[in-house]
């Protein structure tokens, strides 16, 4: 792992201060994947959106709901049964083959113009398409605008230091009625460095106060296993609503 450019680096975040924060490169996310360092993957789906969900829906049907880093979520296929069409971005290749084939979804593969290497893999029946590619490669011009965003390990994934550059592009990406579902999460970051990251609620505010309502929704405790064994003697997962309040 050390050969793969894992230098710690100090972040400009706000409220992390001058605390070190390791840079993890899309290398490791497929090594990751590779060697089965998965744990972040809920086999059984977020219990958090399934209570949430009318709260994401709100009413309505047949919405287009992004999932950024969205390596294989089961809730993909959960939205898309209820009839909604989903989109996802995820780096790498072998968690989108994953998610089809364990989900028995047929899916055809086709390049992104524009976009050297990227691929969109699509269901046969339309209403699931995953790019393949970095996240910072895409724009709505590629996407499109969306009603809908569950972003759990994803804010929480990337490096502090691309935050307001993956904010703004997840305001890009809101239409106006956009109920924005964020999850991050919250530990003591001076006894493990992520990630996943820890996201301040002050960075929160910092990245999408200036357009968006915040409300916290819910705070749910995490610690298991997992989290003793980085050293932690708490973890939560703390969740936001986030809608528009004015165009970005
Ligand atoms: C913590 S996992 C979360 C996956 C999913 N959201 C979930 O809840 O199971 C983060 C995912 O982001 C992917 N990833 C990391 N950096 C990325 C990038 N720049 N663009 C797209 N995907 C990325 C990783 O491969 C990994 O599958």
């Amino acid at each position: 792992m050390e050969s793969l450019k894992d230098v710690p680096r100090i972040t400009e975040s706000s409220d992390i201060g001058q605390q070190q924060s390791r840079v993890v490169t899309v290398e490791e996310w497929l090594q990751k994947w590779e060697v089965r360092h998965i744990g972040f993957h809920k086999e059984q789906g977020h219990p958090i959106l399934r209570k949430y969900l009318d709260v994401l829906l709100n009413g309505r049907s047949g919405l287009r709901i992004f999932f950024p880093l969205c390596g294989k979520a089961i809730e993909m296929k959960w939205l898309a049964d209820m009839g909604h069409y989903v989109v996802g971005v995820e780096v790498s290749e072998r968690a989108l083959k994953e998610f089809f084939t364990e989900q028995n979804l047929s899916y055809s593969e086709e390049p992104i113009p524009g976009i050297s290497g990227a691929k969109v893999f699509k269901s046969v029946s339309g209403n699931i398409s995953l790019y393949c590619c970095s996240i910072y490669d895409l724009s709505s011009t590629v996407l499109g605008r969306f009603d809908g965003i569950w972003d759990r390990g994803s804010l929480v994934a990337i490096n502090p230091c691309d935050r307001e550059c993956y904010a703004n592009l997840m305001l890009s990406l809101m239409e106006r009625s956009c109920c924005y579902l964020l999850v991050t999460v919250s530990y003591d970051s001076n006894k493990h460095k992520g990630p996943p990251f820890y996201v301040p609620d002050s960075e929160v505010k910092s990245l999408f106060g200036k357009f968006c309502e915040i409300k916290c929704v819910e705070k749910v405790d995490e610690f298991s296993q997992q989290q003793r064994a980085w050293g932690l003697d708490y973890f939560l997962e703390v969740m936001y609503l986030l809608t528009l309040k004015s165009v970005p």
